[in-house]
């Protein structure tokens, strides 16, 4: 007997037992029409004296990914999840979860609501509406306590984190697993539990189980989360709401998690983070400007691939790699950094497998000192030194060397992707992975496309991102591609702040609140003040013997700040030499400390340009800084670089710290008004008309003269731009 009309699919299987099967293809995401199709098919196998006991399972092997995340920015219609899922748990036949595939959110909620939870071995269960600016509001967040204990329901909760089938029976959120059907396991259990009591099985009636140190460990968690939060208010509501399951009777505590969703459910930082999540996933399908898309482009297979030097980019590279499964040749013609590379590169595959609980994959990596180990492999990745005339002579003798067809890969943070692909016979076979450092951790990956790479090369790199964890998003050529493009106003504005009174920390203390893990000044230490030195010398904009007053400050026209090169002259190039924009311990070390020396420093320079120091506010940070940073966005829109403003906040979401909870630059100028924006642009350039980047973009005055979209619209108005540019 079945009935397929719904969304969700009743069978009775086994005589005895209604089977409800969700079907909303991919996730089985909780939709009105299957919140509908639960609750009327619920009450048919309840009201039915034929079934015995019901089992809910999801179509497709996966069970369910939780709340439809698309409706969350519409009227919502259709039964609430509350009540469906209260009414599950009152039933007086027995309901039991299949969980194939995931349980997540309102999927695992909806499981907590049965009386029985068994698991495939392979499925995956939390609750991540964290990570959506929410909290688990269809009862999660006290129902979860009740059933682990405060502790870990915490640690779930507010990291948003999935567990595996083995962790969720450890913890006790499943009864049992299975390496079999679990659909048919769970029907076999029903039945075998039909008749019996179901009061201990309803987890709304537990007592929430009390740690003795309950107020210390509210307290540390609270503090913790706050810290690593970073502004974000959903992790705070996580742990309020946990709290209440603890300390009020569930239907009072019911109240408060609805209370603090609401809060949250309407508040910007869920809107920005649910923007996120589909952005992540909207970067898979890119495109190109010649039409080459993601659909119509297919990547050639990777077996093999090599990796050409083996410094800090190149070893975490080959861990990356090596986890994907891959065979890889390193190779490095330095003997001692061969040796050396080895040891770092065993030793971090050890240190992964042993956190994941898997054997290391040290077999998969053959080490050479000799180019022609990699005449046989599908794909390079370069990794040698950031420099042009080294990075072509790697790139011939590659074509050199490679078997038709290789994929030649350069790992670049700005060099001229397209310069060095002419160095080649190929130049279709060659693209940019910029990858992040430290490369095996670090998820964002740019891959960079030039004029001549065809679409199968950006298809194949797209790919093997993807098999190696990392957010992959394609863009064009151009200095800094878009990550490094934007930093470069960011980072001329927060100087030229310096000039005009500010300090580090105070430009620092101003983006650390905003949300970013580190201040420009941190980061810049943490990252090696003499990288942007190098790249200022080989521009030219040094000079090494410095006039004071504003003409000192002007280079090839435009206004320039020399003081990070008066930092490196002095030695100074951040942690590395335990001194930079602040002071360190030693050399090496991590905590910033303020330095008396910098600030004296700084007086005596604006003394010496006849600059009058003036108080800046956080406010005048932030507009001057990020600003600027969006308007290069809208620049690189125009430009055809990103295909799209998701691109640009995924590459700075996880690439660059910026807060999550803002969605990304593009996002944040949406939210913030792109009026707003133009009009503090403008009237920060016309205090500062020597700063070419403060120039408004004309992308930026269009979209504001057309009403200023919605940022789904932004695409429409910058193909019609494009075309009329
Ligand atoms: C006052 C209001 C009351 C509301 C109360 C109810 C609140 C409930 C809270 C929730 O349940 S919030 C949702 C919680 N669930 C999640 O966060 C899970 C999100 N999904 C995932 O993590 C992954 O998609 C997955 C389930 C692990 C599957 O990963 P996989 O890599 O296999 O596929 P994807 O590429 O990620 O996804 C495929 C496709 O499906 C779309 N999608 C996934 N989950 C949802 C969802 N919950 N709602 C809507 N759509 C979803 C995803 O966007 C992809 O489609 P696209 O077209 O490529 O974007």
């Amino acid at each position: 007997m079945c009935d397929k009309g719904s969304m969700a699919q009743y069978t009775r299987v086994s005589g005895f037992v209604g089977l409800i099967t969700l079907q909303n293809p991919p996730v089985n995401a909780l939709s009105a029409a299957v919140r509908q199709g639960i609750v009327d098919m619920v009450e048919r196998a309840l009201s039915d004296p034929i079934v015995k006991s019901v089992v809910i399972c999801g179509q497709n092997g996966n069970f369910c990914g939780g709340a439809d995340i698309k409706e969350f920015g519409t009227n919502m219609s259709g039964p609430p999840l509350v009540p469906m899922i209260d009414a599950i748990e009152a039933a007086n036949k027995p309901v039991v979860a299949a969980i194939e595939g995931s349980a997540l959110g309102g999927g695992l909620e909806l499981a907590l609501g049965c009386h029985y939870r068994i698991a495939h071995s392979k499925a995956r269960l939390g609750l991540p509406e964290v990570t959506l600016g929410l909290l688990p509001a269809a009862g999660g967040t006290q129902r979860l306590p009740r059933l682990v204990g405060v502790p870990a329901a915490l640690n779930l909760i507010t990291t948003g984190r999935h567990v595996t089938a083995a962790q969720a029976l450890q913890l006790g959120i499943v009864d049992q697993v299975t390496d079999h059907n679990a659909v048919d396991v769970a029907v076999t259990f029903s039945l075998s539990v039909a008749g019996q009591s179901l009061d201990a099985r309803r987890i709304s009636t537990y007592l929430c189980p009390l740690p003795s140190d309950f107020d210390a460990l509210f307290e540390g968690v609270m503090q913790k989360v706050r810290q690593s939060a970073r502004g974000a208010i959903a992790p705070v509501a996580c742990v309020q709401a946990v709290r209440a399951a603890a300390t009020l009777p569930y239907t009072k505590g019911m109240e408060r998690e609805q209370e603090l969703m609401a809060t949250l459910f309407t508040s910007g930082q869920a809107r920005a983070q649910q923007y996120c999540f589909f952005a992540q996933r909207a970067v898979g399908r890119w495109r190109m400007p010649s039409g080459a898309r993601w659909e119509t482009s297919k990547p050639r297979p990777v077996h093999k691939a090599a990796v050409i030097g083996l410094g800090t980019m190149g070893r975490g590279i080959t861990v990356a790699l090596a986890q994907t499964g891959l065979s890889v040749v390193a190779v490095e013609t330095q003997e001692k950094q061969l040796m050396e590379a080895k040891q770092a590169v065993s030793g971090m595959l050890e240190r992964g497998a042993k956190r994941h609980g898997v054997v290391p994959t040290l077999d998969r990596i053959s080490y050479s000192q000799n180019i022609q180990a990699i005449a046989e492999v599908d794909l390079v990745i370069e990794a040698v030194f950031e420099d042009m005339a080294l990075k072509t002579e790697v790139f011939q003798q590659l074509s050199a060397v490679c078997k038709p067809g290789t994929l030649l890969c350069t790992n670049t943070s700005a060099l001229d992707v397209d310069k060095l692909a002419s160095e080649t016979p190929n130049p279709e076979l060659v693209v940019g992975m910029h990858f992040f450092a430290p490369a095996h951790v670090m998820k964002l990956l740019e891959v960079v496309y030039g004029p001549r790479s065809s679409p199968q090369a950006v298809a194949t790199a797209m790919q093997l991102g993807k098999k190696m964890g990392k957010v992959s998003v394609a863009v064009g050529n151009c200095r800094g591609f878009v990550g490094n493009r934007m930093l470069m106003p960011y980072l001329q504005q927060a100087f030229f702040l310096l000039e005009e009174g500010a300090t580090p920390e105070l430009v620092d203390q101003a983006l650390e609140e905003f949300g970013f893990p580190m201040g420009v000044f941190r980061m810049s230490d943490l990252s090696g003040l003499d990288i942007g030195w190098r790249v200022r010398k080989r521009d030219e904009l040094v000079e090494p013997d410095m006039a004071s007053g504003k003409s000192a400050r002007i280079r090839q026209g435009s206004r320039y700040s020399p003081l990070g090169d008066l930092l490196c002259e002095q030695g100074r190039f951040g942690q590395k030499t335990g001194r930079g924009w602040y002071q360190y311990d030693k050399p090496g070390s991590r905590v910033a400390r303020s330095d008396p020396w910098l600030h004296s420093f700084l007086v005596e320079y604006r003394a010496r340009h006849g600059l009058v120091p003036r108080s800046i506010d956080h406010q005048e940070v932030l507009e001057r800084c990020l600003y600027a940073l969006i308007n290069e966005g809208f620049r690189i829109l125009e430009d055809g670089i990103a295909a799209g403003p998701e691109d640009i906040d995924v590459i700075y979401v996880f690439g660059y710290g910026w807060p999550r909870h803002r969605g990304g630059p593009m996002f944040y100028a949406g939210m913030v008004g792109l009026a707003k924006v133009l009009e503090r642009l403008e009237h920060y350039q016309q205090a500062h008309p020597d700063v070419p980047y403060l120039q408004p973009c004309s992308l930026l005055r269009r979209l504001v003269a057309g009403g200023s979209p919605p940022i789904h619209r932004w695409r429409e108005v910058i193909k019609k731009h494009q075309s009329q540019l």
